[in-house]
């Protein structure tokens, strides 16, 4: 039996946070947390970053590819996002999703003191992975970005609109700024149909507060750029119309990274890892390949 008086915490599809893997953020929230093991002993560890509305568990494709070159991949939910608590998709202060990275990294650590770290940001995630990798410069042994959150596009945050925002925020922050079309995830059409339908997806507007907050990112990563050291691979479509292609060129150009690539998808979407079949597969490829040669050897588990 409870304690008497406690309830056990719910997660917001209401399952008792006893039952879910997950740690306590430095405001008390409860985080839901993903963790998808190899068969053998990991050979080094993936810290997955999920985008704005969407949850860690929309990466298992992504997961298992990497379990499979014995990675130990883990990933949580953001604050306000799937099956952590927190208002949905509202935050007063962009760096508690970057304070929130670094206390799972703290606890990864921890769990596994000598194993090579490396990160992997999509959007909104791979502006909090650059804060992140940022502040622990030290701690990573790459970092992969697919369609990162660098510049707003010009689509979300015209001039106007980012005048108006800031000018709202003081008066309307929970004005909606409208929801993600979500057309512009990505052309195939069976992942439009998941995200439209996923349940743990918050499909509700932006507010004003939370695309400040947005920016407020964008400006934070600019600053980051020119001392940014560690090895960069960048992912991009040049139809994304969430997240402007200009920024990650932008990055490719001013991060002091020796090893820096950018693969760019002629046509493509938003979400790459989500794309038509050609452009995933293509983004996987290029991700196990670098991640090998980062770590030196095939490390599959065969033994020749
Ligand atoms: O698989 C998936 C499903 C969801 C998607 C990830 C979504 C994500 O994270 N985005 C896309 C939208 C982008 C809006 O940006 C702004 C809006 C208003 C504003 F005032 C300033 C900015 Cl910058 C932020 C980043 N990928």
């Amino acid at each position: 039996m409870m304690p008497e008086g406690s309830t056990p915490a719910l997660s917001p599809q209401g399952v008792p946070y006893t039952e879910l893997s997950h740690y306590i953020n430095a405001d008390g929230q409860h985080i839901f947390s993903r963790y998808w093991k190899p068969s053998g002993s990991p050979r080094a560890l993936m810290f997955i970053v999920h985008g704005a509305g969407e949850h860690c568990c929309r990466y298992d494709d992504l997961a298992q590819i990497l379990t499979a070159l014995n990675f130990l991949v883990f990933s949580h939910d953001h604050v306000g996002h799937g099956q952590s608590e927190g208002e949905r998709m509202t935050i007063h202060d962009f760096h508690i999703f970057v304070r929130d990275n670094i206390q799972h990294l703290d606890l990864m650590k921890k769990q596994y003191p000598d194993l090579p770290i490396f990160m992997c940001g999509h959007s909104m995630g791979g502006a909090i992975a650059i804060l992140t990798v940022d502040e622990r410069p030290d701690d990573f042994s790459g970092l992969i970005l697919i369609s990162p959150l660098v510049l707003p596009s010009p689509q979300s945050a015209t001039s106007f609109k980012v005048f108006a925002a800031k000018l709202l925020n003081y008066v309307l922050p929970n004005l909606s700024l409208g929801s993600i079309d979500p057309s512009f995830v990505s052309r195939n059409k069976k992942e439009v149909e998941a995200y439209t339908t996923d349940p743990l997806v918050y499909h509700g507007g932006m507010k004003v507060s939370f695309g400040v907050q947005l920016l407020n990112a964008t400006s934070r990563v600019e600053k980051a750029l020119p001392l940014f050291k560690v090895p960069v691979l960048l992912f991009h479509g040049t139809l994304d119309k969430l997240c402007d292609i200009r920024g990650s060129h932008v990055m490719i150009d001013t991060i002091q990274s020796e090893e820096k690539t950018l693969k760019v998808y002629e046509g493509a979407f938003h979400a790459l890892h989500k794309e038509l079949p050609e452009v995933t597969s293509s983004v996987f490829q290029e991700i196990e390949s670098w991640l090998q040669q980062k770590l030196g050897g095939t490390g599959s588990s065969n033994i020749v």
